[in-house]
């Protein structure tokens, strides 16, 4: 790598006028360039006396240079760099007619003014013809950018085309930020010649010639190309280098009234893209700047490597140093300046030709293996032997078992076992996945089996539920039963003492109801009229079911201790209502008394007035009315104070009789639970097996009727699949209500009562589709 700073020279465009502005000064390896202000020039200044401005170049041309000096000493070192492997910017900077075009190109009328461009092609091509040690391919490109917009200068359409019908160059980047020239073309120059003509055919091609200063500089950027690719025969190594030779737009500034005034003031730029080019050199002058302005023009874009990267550059400032152009001198030798500092940084761009290196490789590997077969007295096949492969995997399952975490497997350099040994461990890893997964979808099973344990529990549940229902309706029905009984007989008692106050209701096919006109008893009541019994109402005991409850209001009926209980409620009940009345009868005495008080109080007022009024009145004598007063007051007191004391009585007899109640009904309720499970029990040995429900279907009205009048003509209640099914079928083919299947194991126990019954028969349906969702029912 070689670190440089841009090379900066100066050349002073040779005028025939005695200026006498700038002198040179030639120190050991520098020059310095002093530039004088002429006093009348000056004279416009108010800040600033100073009249000379000295810069520092490598070298300063001066007037009488010639081309091939500015060649030796600026051109050939660079060109020595390309043909080296590094890659070489050369540009000119200044004012329009300053000498770019002359210093770069050349003069066109004279062998002798022939530019650094032909000087170093010449240059080049006798080198390449010099050395034969390498092989060498030269490419020429000529851009010209015009306006931010790229043209290629050897596009051969161009004598032909308008300047805007061609394609333009574009640039492009990779993602290492390289930069890509899209549609300019690479023309291979096999000799000194053909590079020579391709450089006559880009300068014939240039759109924007030379223009007289005063009415528009040129202002295109010229970029000449030599690309040199080289390398030695049989080496895979390929050295790629670049010349730049630029020759840039005229670095005029605007507001160019005169000079004075303008010289210490920065002018803009007439030309944006150098507007650029200077901002690209602040930034890289500046210490610690990480971001570069590259992108901001074309120009740039295109010389970012010669300006801070990978390249020997060298900038030369062309000069006028006519009077009038002092401003431009001085703007050129300070631009000069601040490029001076630049330090780039080349390489050598070398790299490696693929195909090449392939070739080599492969004879390295056949050359190895030729050695290693003399040395181990084998021949190494593709495959490894049966033999190599035991061992193998010996040492793999070794390597694998053993515990201690820096154990190592030691294969040797032999590319097939290590191989080998990956397929190994692969194997292993992808047998451990499928492992893995079937250990997750074994906990998923077992997941599902605890979820239909949970479902089993909550049948369970509900079949006991189920079963405690089915005997709360047996015990009911049983209760009915008697309670039927009880019903019959009472109205049997009443015909045998009543004869006609019995009506036979004839119910068709020879079905009879007895219907007792008057009373009828509690039990046959419509459900409407029912007060209470089987009659739905809420409220007894929330925390019973419903059918306990109505088994406890029947249990309560037939109760032993019932008779005392009510014979205390109705004592409770008298007790009640009496201290009700004595309490009345209390208010009534107190207030009598206030009254005689206040009345007594009254009559002293009166008393004591009179006495006053009328001096004969004595207020102290004993007054009769009062005394009477007093009296009545006297007795009323007695009459209160015997009240109170009844009533006293009275309330802790109340107080007596509502603990014996609150005794009795805790008896009450326990009596009963003790029945209920007795009853339950009694009935769960009865049908241990589960009740077959029978298959139903819904009862309409005359159903239930027909059927409620049925129930009545029998002690037995009629069943689902006998009494009921063959009456129906016997007499109306449409009433069958209930059907049942040939494995029914039990019949549904009917109470007779429609309501009642199809209650039951509802009970019975949700029960057999809650078994048959559960899949119990066979
Ligand atoms: N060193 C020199 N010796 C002889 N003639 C010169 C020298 N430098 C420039 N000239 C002449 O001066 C004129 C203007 O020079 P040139 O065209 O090179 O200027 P320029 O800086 O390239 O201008 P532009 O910016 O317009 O391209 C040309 O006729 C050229 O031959």
């Amino acid at each position: 790598m070689v670190k440089q700073t841009i090379q900066i020279y100066a050349r002073i465009k040779p005028t025939k006028k005695q200026t006498g502005i700038y002198s040179v000064e030639e120190e050991n390896s520098t020059s310095a360039l002093e530039i004088i202000v002429p006093r009348d020039l000056a004279d416009g200044f108010v800040n600033n006396k100073r009249e000379s401005y000295k810069f520092k170049f490598q070298k300063t041309f001066d007037q009488e240079a010639k081309q091939d000096s500015v060649f030796e000493i600026i051109a050939k070192p660079v060109a020595e760099s390309v043909l080296a492997g590094y890659n070489g910017t050369i540009f000119a900077y200044g004012q329009t007619g300053s000498g770019k075009t002359f210093t770069i190109t050349g003069g066109a009328e004279r062998y002798i003014d022939r530019g650094i461009i032909p000087r170093t092609l010449s240059f080049i091509f006798q080198q390449l013809q010099k050395d034969s040690s390498h092989v060498y391919t030269t490419h020429i490109s000529y851009l010209e950018i015009y306006n931010e917009c790229g043209y290629d200068l050897l596009d051969p359409r161009h004598e032909a085309s308008k300047l805007e019908d061609l394609p333009k160059v574009t640039i492009m980047e990779d993602p290492e930020q390289n930069i890509h020239l899209k549609n300019l073309s690479l023309q291979q120059a096999a000799s000194e010649e053909e590079a020579l003509n391709l450089l006559f055919l880009g300068d014939t091609n240039r759109m924007i010639a030379e223009t007289p200063m005063n009415q528009a500089s040129t202002r295109s950027h010229c970029i000449f190309t030599i690309h040199l690719s080289s390398k030695e025969p049989g080496s895979a190594t390929i050295r790629r280098s670049k010349l730049h030779l630029v020759d840039l737009a005229g670095s005029e500034r605007v507001a160019k009234t005169g000079v004075g005034g303008q010289l210490l003031t920065e002018a803009k730029y007439i030309n944006l893209s150098l507007h650029y080019l200077e901002q690209v050199i602040i930034a890289l002058a500046e210490k610690h700047r990480s971001h570069i302005p590259y992108r901001n023009s074309m120009m740039t874009s295109v010389l970012r490597d010669s300006l801070g990267g990978n390249c020997m550059t060298t900038m030369i400032a062309t000069l006028s140093v006519d009077k009038k152009n002092i401003d431009e001198s001085i703007s050129t030798c300070r631009f000069a300046q601040r490029v001076a500092v630049i330090k780039n940084e080349a390489v050598l761009n070398e790299e490696i030709d693929p195909r090449l290196m392939i070739v080599r490789l492969k004879k390295e590997i056949q050359t190895l293996k030729d050695e290693l077969a003399i040395l181990t007295g084998k021949p190494r096949t593709e495959e490894l032997t049966e033999e190599e492969l035991l061992t193998l995997e010996e040492l793999l399952k070794a390597f694998v078992e053993d515990r201690d975490p820096e154990s190592m497997l030691d294969v040797g350099a032999d590319m097939r076992k290590i191989h080998h040994c990956f397929k190994h461990f692969k194997q292993l890893v992808n047998e451990r996945a499928i492992h893995d997964t079937r250990l997750s979808s074994a906990k998923t099973t077992e997941k599902s089996a605890d979820t239909t344990s949970v479902k089993k529990e909550e049948m369970d549940k509900l079949q006991g539920l189920l079963q405690q229902r089915d005997n709360e309706i047996n015990i009911l029905v049983n209760m009915l039963k008697k309670e039927k009984k009880r019903a019959q007989d009472a109205i049997l008692q009443l015909n045998t003492s009543n004869a006609p106050s019995t009506t036979e209701v004839s119910q068709g096919a020879g079905q009879k109801s007895l219907i007792p006109s008057n009373p009828i008893p509690r039990d046959f009541l419509t459900p409407e009229q029912k007060p209470g019994f089987l009659h739905r109402k809420a409220g007894i005991g929330d925390d019973m079911s419903q059918g306990r409850q109505e088994a406890f209001e029947i249990f309560k009926r037939d109760y032993a201790d019932s008779v005392t209980i009510e014979d205390n409620k109705q004592l409770l009940k008298q007790r009640f209502s009496e201290a009700k009345l004595l309490g009345e009868k209390v208010n009534e005495a107190r207030n009598k008394i206030n009254q005689l008080k206040g009345d007594i109080e009254q009559r002293r007022m009166q008393t004591a007035a009179l006495g006053v009024t009328n001096a004969s009145v004595d207020s102290n004598e004993p007054d009769p009315v009062e005394e009477e007063l007093r009296k009545q007051i006297e007795e009323e007191k007695k009459c209160y104070k015997a009240l109170f004391n009844r009533l006293k009585g009275l309330k802790t007899e109340i107080e007596h009789l509502q603990f014996l109640l609150e005794k009795a009904k805790v008896k009450l309720q326990k009596d009963f639970e003790d029945w209920w499970s007795e009853q339950a029990t009694s009935l769960q040995g009865q049908s241990s097996s589960v009740w077959r429900a029978p298959v139903l279907t819904p009862l309409n009205s005359q159903q239930r009727l027909q059927s409620s009048s049925l129930s009545e003509t029998d002690q037995t209640l009629p069943t689902a699949d006998s009494s009921f099914s063959s009456s129906a079928s016997s007499q109306n083919k449409s009433i069958p209500a209930i059907r049942t299947p040939k494995n029914v194991g039990s019949a549904i126990p009917l109470t007779g009562d429609s309501q009642v019954d199809a209650d039951i028969l509802a009970f019975v349906k949700a029960r057999q589709n809650l078994m048959q969702k559960k899949g119990l029912s066979n």
